[in-house]
């Protein structure tokens, strides 16, 4: 799994600090609360909640990544020292292990040509192919206990409990012994990525998702000419309407999701075969070399938390804060080039309620 995984990274920062919890959108952020701000509370009074959060945010190679820590933190240390600062926290990503197996999403509408490409790749890139939807109807045809529910779900073009899809995808997985996986057609709705997550979130890594873009009319061409042949309870027009209305309502905040992660491959599926090929073997180039990168380095994101924004700008305009924010730079700039995505250090004044928002749900679930 991409992002911020599995691994939190909070210290106490010097002696008698006590923690404050502030829920903010859909995460749980903890800071070590300062003992300047705890005495000016009155014995009864409740711990003041931080309000504003001034967040740093870099990309290093993995062999940097405890001394640079340490060393941030010890800066965020001496600013806590400032009037209105109540916490820091330092967030590490976790990048894959070597061994965990890749998978990329197969996305895109019915007919869009995610199973004729994915069969172009496997035979070029040694990927294993998984169809969602293949698997669903051979659990119907094998007269699993759900047949008659799956049969009842894709006649209606709706999208099977994912319980059933993820134990089907996790059990071909397994048996392929594979460490490359094509997901085609999937996670097609909330539910199926919600259960990608839970069950699967830590066994295989996400390292992109190609999306097959074509226009309706173009699909149902397709579909309702393989329908011919195909013996598809729904390559007809009724259901392929209701396929449409599902992956446009369902599937499509699904790509925005995985595309709001930087994840999407985007790729035009109405072209000829040949030519959406070759699309497709740019955006696996994109996919590996990105994939590979996520596995060298390292994010690292610092918050320092106060009671209000006028704190934390008062801070950054002052020497000791440009100077805090010119070492990080420094520092960020030195690490030798190799193991470094960019010198680049992003750093903004946030407010605590959006702070962590641009990471993801799935990147926080792990940090508490
Ligand atoms: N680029 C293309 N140009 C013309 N026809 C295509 C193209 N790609 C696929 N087809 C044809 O369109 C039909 C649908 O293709 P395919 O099965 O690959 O789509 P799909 O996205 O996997 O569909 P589904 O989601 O319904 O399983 C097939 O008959 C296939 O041969
Ligand atoms: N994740 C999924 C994938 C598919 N389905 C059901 O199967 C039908 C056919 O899917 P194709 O990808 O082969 O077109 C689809 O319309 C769904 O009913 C599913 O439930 N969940």
């Amino acid at each position: 799994m991409s992002g911020f995984t599995s691994r939190r990274f909070l210290r106490r920062l010097g002696g008698g600090l006590s923690m404050l919890s502030v829920a903010s959108a859909g995460a749980y952020v903890s800071a070590a609360m300062h003992p300047a701000a705890a005495q000016q509370k009155a014995p009864d009074s409740k711990p003041a909640l931080a309000k504003a959060v001034y967040e740093q945010q870099l990309t290093i190679g993995q062999p940097h990544v405890t001394a640079f820590c340490e060393w941030l933190l010890a800066g965020c240390a001496d600013a806590l020292k400032q009037p209105g600062f109540m916490g820091a926290k330092l967030l590490r990503s976790t990048p894959p292990a070597a061994n965990t197996p890749l998978v990329l999403f197969v996305l895109g509408g019915p007919g869009a040509g995610k199973g004729t490409q994915c069969a172009r790749i496997v035979a070029e890139h040694g990927y294993i192919h998984l169809s969602a939807g293949d698997l669903l109807r051979a659990a119907r045809q094998a007269g699993s206990s759900e047949g008659q529910l799956i049969d009842e779900y894709i006649r209606e073009g709706r999208i099977v409990p994912v319980e059933i899809t993820v134990a089907l995808l996790r059990k071909a997985m397994a048996a392929s012994g594979g460490s490359r996986f094509l997901i085609d057609g999937f996670p097609r709705n909330g539910d199926n990525l919600a259960g990608w997550h839970s069950q699967m979130g830590e066994v295989a890594h996400v390292g992109g998702v190609l999306m097959y873009d074509c226009a309706e009319a173009v699909m149902e061409a397709r579909l309702l000419e393989r329908g011919k042949t195909s013996g598809r309870a729904d390559d007809n027009a009724a259901a392929i309407k209701k396929r449409f209305a599902t992956y446009r309502a369902e599937t499509m905040p699904v790509v925005g999701y995985y595309a709001q992660l930087g994840l999407v491959h985007t790729i035009d599926g109405s072209q000829p075969v040949e030519d959406v090929y070759d699309k497709t073997q740019q955006a696996l180039a994109a996919v590996h070399k990105a994939d590979a990168l996520r596995r060298a380095q390292v994010q690292v994101v610092a918050h320092l938390y106060a009671a209000d924004r006028a704190s934390l700008e008062r801070w950054l305009a002052s020497p000791a804060g440009k100077a805090h924010e010119a070492a990080v730079r420094e520092r960020a700039a030195s690490m030798d080039g190799a193991s470094r995505a960019s010198g680049a250090v992003r750093s903004r004044v946030l407010d605590v309620s959006t702070s962590l928002k641009p990471y993801g749900l799935d990147s926080l679930r792990a940090f508490d």
